[in-house]
């Protein structure tokens, strides 16, 4: 009760409780400055510097909360969201919980291409995604009766088909490791997915749930590059700003040594050893690269 009481006029913002995501998700927060304590036994934590609130729920659920308007925000899988099938506005790609979901058959069988699953037995925890892809495979309408029998599991899918429960199944694949152990391979995609957020179309505390996303996607920039600085002669500008645009545009000061310049330029991270070597080539000496721990666009 007294809980409730401080969730008056709070943001509430849905995050996974456990599994695949959790930790990404938490590390983003606390990246983003969103400060809280998170008790064992509550599955809501308090924001201690924001109007907000954590509510910690299966990864599953967070679509319904923010479709309904529940939370104005949630991280969750887009498979997630369209598994089912909600009004949410997807605002932010997170570039975590990358992973396919795929359809997979026992590696020594038969079947080999979707088409020859038609009336057999599928078992996913995906079963709207898996049923909206069975019906264009059988070219009937939606929610029109399937020849394809589709059950649901929660958990432990690899293991239907071993246990003669599943012809195939239709489930995440990242690395491979759980559909080799189980003697599986892929033979579809029916989804990328990866992690976002995503906000309610009719958000009651809109100022605040802006402010959280341009915290978020500073962190995201923040991840994806470094700042390179490096002195340069200034007739070799052209040629090293080329190499080392920024991401609007490079700042460059003089030095106090005649035609030299130092240049200080965004890079993104993946690039950097390449650009490094360029820009040596190129006559940039002293070159440093710097980590940004968060920045702000
Ligand atoms: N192997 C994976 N690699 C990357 N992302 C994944 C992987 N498995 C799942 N995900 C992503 O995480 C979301 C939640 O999956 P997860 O298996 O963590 O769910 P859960 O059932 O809530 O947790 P648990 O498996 O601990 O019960 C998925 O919908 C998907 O977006
Ligand atoms: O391709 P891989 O890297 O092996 O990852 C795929 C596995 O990860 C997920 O399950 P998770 O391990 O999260 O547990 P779950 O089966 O309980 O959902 C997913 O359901 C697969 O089983």
């Amino acid at each position: 009760m007294e809980l409730a009481n401080h969730l008056n006029d709070r943001l509430l913002f849905a995050v996974p409780k456990k599994g695949r995501l959790y930790e990404k998700c938490v590390e983003l927060l606390r990246g983003s400055d969103i400060q809280f304590r998170r008790s064992s036994r509550l599955d809501i934590a308090l924001c201690t510097n924001l109007p907000l609130a954590l509510v910690f729920l299966p990864a599953a659920d967070i679509p319904t909360f923010v479709g309904e308007g529940k939370c104005d925000l949630g991280i969750t899988g887009i498979d997630q969201v369209q598994e089912s099938d909600v009004d949410v506005i997807p605002l932010l790609d997170l570039n975590f919980g990358k992973c396919k979901l795929q359809i997979q058959v026992p590696e020594n069988g038969d079947l080999k291409e979707p088409k020859q699953l038609i009336g057999k037995e599928i078992v996913s925890s995906f079963t709207s995604l898996t049923t909206r892809y069975f019906e264009q495979l059988e070219g009937v309408k939606p929610g029109e009766p399937l020849k394809t029998k589709i059950k649901y599991v929660g958990g432990s899918v690899e293991a239907s088909c071993a246990l003669g429960v599943a012809d195939a199944i239709v489930d995440l694949v990242e690395s491979g490791e759980t559909m080799k152990a189980a003697g599986l391979i892929d033979i579809e995609t029916v989804l990328s997915t990866s992690a976002y957020l995503i906000s309610s179309k009719h958000p009651q505390h809109p100022e605040l749930m802006d402010t959280i996303k341009e915290r978020i996607e500073g962190v995201l920039t923040a991840q994806k590059y470094v700042l390179c600085n490096y002195n340069a002669p200034r007739g070799n500008l052209p040629q090293l700003l080329k190499l080392t645009p920024g991401k609007r545009a490079a700042t460059v000061s003089p030095l106090d040594e005649e035609d030299w310049v130092g240049v200080s330029s965004m890079v993104e991270k993946k690039d950097v050893g390449r650009i490094m070597d360029e820009l040596k080539k190129q006559g940039a000496s002293d070159i440093l690269v710097f980590e940004i721990s968060n920045c702000r666009a």
